[in-house]
């Protein structure tokens, strides 16, 4: 899961990177392993982009560098290629324009695509997904602007060449993808798949005192006066908010939203005729921040529920032992709002027994197994009188290789802990994930071949409990508004169906085994960081962290 935003300001002297810089610290949640930021400063480009955490990558010197009104930004958390910082976003393409992309997802027919792009002389530099996301828009782009230059019906202005573009990525691109194009001297441009499986919202706010206190629709903002709106895309509405802008709405899936940069006008259109919502069940349960509105529907509102469904099932599944539970205990921080609720459900107290340290980011998305598994050790540590001749009952958001759970279960008898049930807010995780989410090979999931019995042994509890999987759907779509009901999700890891329907046969998921295995992934990232300089020195850098010419060092 990566985090993307993209932001114009009407103010043409006005510089970007300060939101930016907020933006993608409020989304750092989404991606832990690189971040990036690409500005326009009249038709120069400026871009910085390395591994590491937003705090780190941008120093006072690079946002010096970082000049204009207009820009993208991106924290990474890899499912393709490697985690090389020269595959950090935003990515760069020279022809046509200059343009950028920052995405987040995974493209599932790369092969295809990269036989495609290169067959049309297209240069692609790595095995990153997102440069082929990239190529292909702007090889659509070139061919529509060509098609506008000739006259042809179809395509008759700068706006309609930009919304064919989207269609035809659209429709060749395969996958899960939310992504933000800044094309050089044009705009801004962002969309989603036509599942709309990654999230993507917008918003503005108004830069004249007379609009204080409007509410901002779509209607309204086309209505507004020339240059008079600041312009936010991002994949969160918590980085919208934090910024100070006002959320529109969701771009839907197969929607593009488009924001000419010279007239400063914003358009939006559905670019494919069978779009169909099946947004990534996942976010909701672990990614997302609690307090983003996704598809209309509260993170938070969503995961009360979860909890107490959660609740629900403990007490028919466990009628007569579940009165053995002396206390319900959350494990931080995801878990935490569907713990609460499963507590007050149970009516049993809900207490705080582990603390965790703030300075420790998410470990299911760090790259390595031992990585993993000695920052949960890092990450939480417990209050013992809180375990102490009781019986516990965890709760964690999601199960996913165990590495936490096992962890943790420990720690409980550590601290004395009687009996430990271990609970968790979704379904057992049986499946690959392949739209975003990096859990390539079903072997690393502590759910496969595995029933709960035998996976309490695993994990060492006295017995463990997962959420239904139409409990976890009816949580979500429960919060939905009535003008725009969900019905359908992309449960894939939970329930071994693709939502974009194509062929996605054993040949691709033995692929995808092979690639991104843990021991492969640690094999490969050995020989990046040996070939990757200092960040520390991004002056001397020259594996293409900032791969603009005359862009930001
Ligand atoms: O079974 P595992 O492979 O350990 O993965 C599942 C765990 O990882 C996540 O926590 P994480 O520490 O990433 O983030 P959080 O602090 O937001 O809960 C998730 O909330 C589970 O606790
Ligand atoms: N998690 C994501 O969204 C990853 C985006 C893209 N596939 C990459 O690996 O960079
Ligand atoms: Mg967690």
């Amino acid at each position: 899961m990566c985090g993307i935003i993209g932001l114009l300001l009407a103010d043409e002297e006005a510089w970007v990177n300060q939101l930016l810089f907020d933006g993608l610290t409020v989304l750092q949640h989404r991606g832990q392993d690189a971040a990036g930021m690409v500005t326009a400063e009249r038709m120069r480009l400026h871009l910085r982009k390395d591994n590491g955490l937003v705090r780190d990558v941008f120093l006072q010197d690079h946002m010096m560098e970082l000049r204009g009104n207009v820009g993208l930004g991106h924290v990474r958390y890899p499912t393709a290629g490697s985690s090389s910082c020269a595959e950090a976003q935003p990515l760069y393409t020279n022809y046509p324009h200059g343009i950028c992309v920052a995405h987040n997802g995974n493209l599932t027919n790369t092969d295809t695509l990269y036989k495609e792009m290169t067959s049309k002389q297209r240069h692609v530099n790595t095995d990153s997904d997102s440069e082929l996301l990239l190529n292909a828009f702007a090889e659509f782009l070139t061919k529509h602007e060509t098609e506008m230059k000739e006259n042809n019906h179809e395509v008759n202005d700068k706006v309609d060449a930009i919304f064919a573009t989207c269609t035809d990525v659209m429709q060749q691109c395969k996958g899960g993808y939310a992504t933000i194009y800044l094309i050089n001297g044009v705009g801004l441009v962002g969309f989603r798949d036509p599942h709309g499986i990654r999230p993507l919202v917008f918003g503005c706010r108004s830069n004249d005192p007379a609009d204080k206190g409007k509410t901002w629709t779509v209607e309204a903002m086309q209505d507004a006066g020339s240059k008079k709106l600041d312009y936010c895309m991002a994949s969160e509405s918590v980085a919208i908010d934090a910024l100070g802008f006002q959320l529109v709405r969701d771009i839907m899936a197969g929607e593009a939203f488009f924001v000419d940069m010279k007239t400063g006008k914003c358009h939006v259109r559905t670019c494919v005729k069978d779009a169909a919502p099946a947004p990534c069940i996942f976010e909701y349960v672990y990614f997302a921040r609690p307090d983003s509105i996704m598809d209309g529907v509260s993170v938070y509102e969503s995961r009360l529920t979860m909890g107490e469904k959660l609740a629900d099932k403990i007490r028919r599944t466990y009628p007569d032992t579940f009165d053995e539970i002396d206390v319900v205990i959350p494990i931080p921080d995801t878990a935490r709002t569907c713990a609460l609720q499963a507590a007050y459900c149970l009516n049993k107290p809900f207490r705080e027994g582990f603390i965790k340290n703030r300075y420790i980011a998410r470990t299911f998305i760090m790259p390595g197994q031992a990585k993993r598994r000695k920052s949960v050790r890092l990450k939480l540590n417990t209050i013992k009188p809180e375990f102490a001749g009781k019986n516990v009952l965890l709760v964690d958001d999601s199960i996913v290789r165990g590495t936490t759970a096992n962890e943790i279960v420990q720690m409980a008898r550590e601290a004395g802990a009687r009996k430990v049930f271990f609970s968790s807010a979704a379904p057992p995780i049986r499946y690959p994930n392949i739209y975003g989410i990096d859990i390539p090979t079903r072997q690393e999931l502590v759910a496969y071949n595995r029933e709960e019995a035998q996976i309490a042994t695993e994990l060492g509890c006295d017995w463990v409990i997962y959420q239904d999987l139409k409990d976890l759907e009816d949580s979500i779509s429960k919060s939905a508004p009535a003008d725009r009901p969900l019905t359908q999700f992309d449960t894939s890891c939970f329930s071994g169906t693709y939502v974009t329907g194509e062929k996605i046969g054993d040949k691709y998921f033995r692929n995808l085994y092979d690639l991104r295995n843990d021991d492969a992934k640690q094999h490969r990232e050995k020989n990046v960081s040996s070939e990757t300089p200092s960040k520390k020195k991004p002056q001397q850098s020259n594996d293409g962290c900032e791969s603009i010419p005359n862009g930001s060092k």
